[in-house]
């Protein structure tokens, strides 16, 4: 089993592209971790955006019951709920845990329904780069609440 992270075009903010690095080599030394990025296209109108988005993550994340899609209107945890929920996901999910955050334009309200599951990291909007940052360092937290490693709560 792996963590696969899938997002939408590569940070383009340099020193966020470097935190992104360093926290999933941070992962790595608990689990197989895949960055999945795919090119989207910038070009089309919003919606068609969205969808050509949705559609990708879709293709790339097998089963949708295995999709964690992070949108502000998901389910908030804090970070001991969200180390069960992580946890109890690598005890009795055999497939890979899949996360995938959205592009500029977020997802459209139809793709909630489609019975993944909707993780928010608060009720604030954060920029899609800022995000990609605050799931990581939220996953790597996780693991060391898991494995009872020091780090600062
Ligand atoms: C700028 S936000 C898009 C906001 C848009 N209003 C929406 O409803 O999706 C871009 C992406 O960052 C992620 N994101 C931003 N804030 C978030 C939060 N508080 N919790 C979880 N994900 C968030 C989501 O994946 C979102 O699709």
């Amino acid at each position: 089993m792996k963590i696969k992270f899938i997002w939408p075009g590569e940070t383009k903010e340099s020193c966020l592209s470097k935190l992104e690095s360093n926290y999933i080599k941070k992962i790595s030394r608990f689990i197989k971790c895949e960055k999945i990025v795919f090119k989207s296209r910038f070009n089309e109108e919003k919606s068609k955006q969205i969808a050509f988005e949705e559609g990708e993550i879709e293709k790339r994340c097998g089963n949708l019951n295995n999709l964690i899609l992070l949108t502000e209107k998901g389910k908030e945890m804090d970070s001991f709920e969200f180390a069960k929920f992580l946890e109890k996901k690598l005890n009795f999910q055999s497939d890979d845990i899949v996360f995938a955050v959205g592009g500029e334009n977020g997802f459209s309200e139809n793709f909630f329904k489609k019975g993944m599951f909707l993780l928010s990291l608060s009720k604030m909007t954060f920029t899609h780069e800022f995000a990609r940052i605050i799931l990581l360092e939220q996953v790597y937290r996780a693991f060391t609440i898991i494995k009872n490693i020091k780090y600062q709560r």
